[in-house]
């Protein structure tokens, strides 16, 4: 027997359905799982079966997916006699699954810049420092902040302020070099970038590029003059053979580096030792 809304689910005529065997319409990867279920509880039927919810794919018969928890349970023999009866209950689970990663994406998506934020920067870079200490390769961070962004603010006013921040992050995006480097948001004018198995020469080379990009960015586009530039200055620190301890360790080594191009006159690169 099957319902109509269950038939909906399947995405077929209720008559079609009747006499299939309903897991060879589940993903491959559960209908083993579930017909070793029915296998396992022939050896025992004393015993009550009652599994889920767990989650499944369904292979509907318009050949798209859906994602669904499904719970099967035994009926008790005091209603069915000697022949056996399941009930399989399906909850489509596609709306929550697209609202659970729509959140998962804005709690780890600075909403101003849409790069990483902070918190995802700090959970990626212990993700790839761990990667990389373990397969001896090295790791860097490089720490960004705007020069002069107070008076960029004050010049030419806090929406304008909140744009220029987002054609920057853009720009230090388009400079990422690989597929698991990350760039993000770390605070208000501040951004970072991880650069998981590249040494400080080679994390020193997106610096610069960074730097050229952004130093070329033009805001005529925001009605600021046409030559109108701004710059950041960038600190850097890598880790290579045991000398930081701890990611957090490397962030403070790419800080102090950062407030030296800071203090050596701006638009600089410094990097940490
Ligand atoms: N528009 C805008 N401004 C921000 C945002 N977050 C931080 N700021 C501004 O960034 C400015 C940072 O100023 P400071 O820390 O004094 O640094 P600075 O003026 O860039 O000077 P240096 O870093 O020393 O070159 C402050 O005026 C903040 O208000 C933001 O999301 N939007």
């Amino acid at each position: 027997m099957i319902n109509p809304l269950a038939a909906k689910f399947f995405g077929a005529a209720h008559e079609a359905l009747i006499g299939q065997k309903w897991f060879y319409f589940l993903h491959e990867r559960y209908r083993e799982q579930y017909e070793y279920l029915f296998i396992n509880w022939k050896k025992t039927p004393d015993l009550a079966l009652n599994h889920g919810p767990k989650e499944v794919l369904l292979n509907r018969a318009d050949s798209t997916w859906m994602e669904a928890d499904l719970s099967v349970s035994c009926l008790p023999t005091s209603l069915t006699g000697t022949s056996p009866l399941f009930v399989g209950v399906l909850h489509n689970l596609t709306k929550h699954k697209t609202e659970y990663s729509e959140l998962r994406r804005l709690a780890s998506t600075d909403h101003l810049t849409g790069l990483a934020n902070r918190h995802n920067l700090e959970k990626t870079l212990e993700k790839s420092w761990l990667e990389c200490l373990n397969s001896d390769q090295a790791i860097s961070l490089i720490l960004i902040d705007v020069d002069y962004f107070k008076l960029f603010n004050d010049q030419f006013g806090h929406v304008n302020g909140d744009k220029c921040l987002q054609k920057i992050a853009k720009t230090i995006e388009h400079c990422l070099p690989a597929n698991d480097s990350l760039a993000a948001r770390y605070g208000g004018e501040e951004f970072a970038v991880i650069l998981p198995r590249l040494h400080a020469v080679s994390a020193e080379i997106v610096a610069k590029d960074i730097q050229q990009q952004i130093n070329t960015l033009t805001f005529s586009d925001l009605g600021l003059p046409a030559d109108f530039r701004v710059s950041v200055s960038q600190g850097i620190a890598t880790e290579f053979g045991g000398q930081f301890r701890t990611s957090e360790a490397l962030i403070c080594a790419a800080d102090t580096a950062l407030y030296r191009a800071k203090s050596d006159g701006r638009n600089r690169i410094s990097i940490g030792h």
